[in-house]
């Protein structure tokens, strides 16, 4: 039984389609109602839409031993991420893609490759446009307007930091405005920025100021902040999209619209197979799904991952070689790699065992 503890819900077992391409779908009407949002648009360009991410995920920078970005595979990889994982929003040139490790003309690159192969393939591409410099933030926004991508974000400034909410927005602000056609995103992360300023405290008026402003990406594990965000902004239609994948579960209960995550790029499937499950309100079946992703990222973040190791897990469970992350960062070692690997196998996590019958009693 897929509810026994200690067992990895199977989709063979527990009667869930594994609807490829498809499982990345909004959230019920029904939740939407509970939250008091009004009905959104069924336009596709909407960008209220995006309030209803399922599986977002990240870009990624893919290099040779030369330290060039491997643009010839990201075509494939759209490929990859829609038929195998079910997803179809990208998030590009964030954290996990290195954004802030490249040049300003290869981001402009990566975003171009993304959106031209992503072209009638994927819902929504969102580009990362965060700089230290305002300057180089509104080249880029401008940029992904040109190319047609479908939103914008961006990080706070984390070298000379703002210290208030107002200069914070007042930075936002002047970035939006390159792009004034395009919704526009907060990636709050604090953890790697620096900047600790409250998102809920950001948000409060944030539309009279940015009226592009379309929502929140919440990379934090204050769900305190994060749920107050969501209650003190039912009357908009903002996004609320999570990004700590191993606590997903508790920001939908908190009123998540979305997720964007470094895991979605390989845990897709079985991330939106426990969105499915929440929808049906299956809630125990919906945490023994999330039980079974914090156990991977609980085994690889005692080996210390981090975005080196991703990528190493990228390449291995995609066969698509991501290449090695860029310094300051380090390759991830051989031995890191093997043990995720096996991990991967032991909770059913390789696609080609997951079709398998009978791998239930091979999960740890
Ligand atoms: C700091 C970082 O990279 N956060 C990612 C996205 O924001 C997450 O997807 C984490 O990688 C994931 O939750 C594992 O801890
Ligand atoms: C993981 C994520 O959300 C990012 O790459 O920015």
């Amino acid at each position: 039984d897929a509810a026994e503890p200690g067992r990895c819900p199977h989709a063979g077992r527990t009667g869930l389609q594994t609807r490829q391409g498809e499982v990345c779908t909004q959230r019920g009407a029904g939740d939407r109602r509970a939250l008091g949002h009004p009905a959104a648009s069924s336009d596709a360009r909407d960008p209220r839409r995006a309030g209803e991410l399922r599986r977002s995920h990240f870009s990624l920078r893919c290099s040779g031993d030369t330290g060039e970005i491997n643009f010839s595979v990201i075509g494939q990889y759209v490929d990859y991420l829609v038929k195998e994982q079910g997803v179809k929003n990208i998030f590009v040139n964030g954290t996990t893609g290195e954004g802030l490790s490249l040049s300003i003309s290869e981001r402009r690159q990566v975003a171009e490759e993304w959106v031209t192969k992503g072209k009638d393939k994927l819902d929504q591409v969102v580009i990362h446009v965060g700089a230290l410099s305002l300057k180089e933030s509104q080249e880029l926004a401008q940029h992904a307007a040109e190319i047609g991508a479908d939103g914008i974000a961006v990080i706070a400034p984390f070298f000379l930091k703002p210290w208030t909410k107002d200069i914070l927005i007042n930075f936002l602000k002047e970035v939006a405005a390159a792009a004034p056609a395009l919704p526009f995103y907060y990636y709050h992360i604090p953890a790697l920025t620096g900047v600790k300023i409250r998102a809920e405290e950001l948000l409060d008026g944030i539309q009279d100021k940015i009226p592009t402003f379309q929502g929140l990406k919440f990379s934090d594990t204050d769900l305190l902040d994060f749920g107050q965000c969501v209650d003190q902004n039912r009357q908009q239609q903002f996004a609320f999209l999570f990004g700590v994948d191993e606590q997903l579960l508790s920001a939908l209960v908190m009123g998540a619209t979305g997720a964007v995550g470094s895991t979605y790029n390989y845990l897709g499937k079985k991330t939106n197979q426990m969105l499915e499950a929440f929808e049906r309100k299956d809630l125990s079946l919906a945490l023994n799904y999330q039980f079974c992703i914090q156990r991977f990222i609980n085994f690889v973040v005692k080996l210390g991952f981090g975005v080196s190791q991703t990528k190493a897990i990228m390449t291995l469970v995609s066969g698509i070689p991501m290449g090695p992350p860029r310094l300051p960062l380090q390759k991830a070692s051989r031995e890191f790699t093997d043990s995720a690997e096996a991990k991967l196998k032991s909770l059913d996590f390789l696609s080609f065992t997951d079709l398998k019958d009978g791998s239930l009693e091979a999960s740890s």
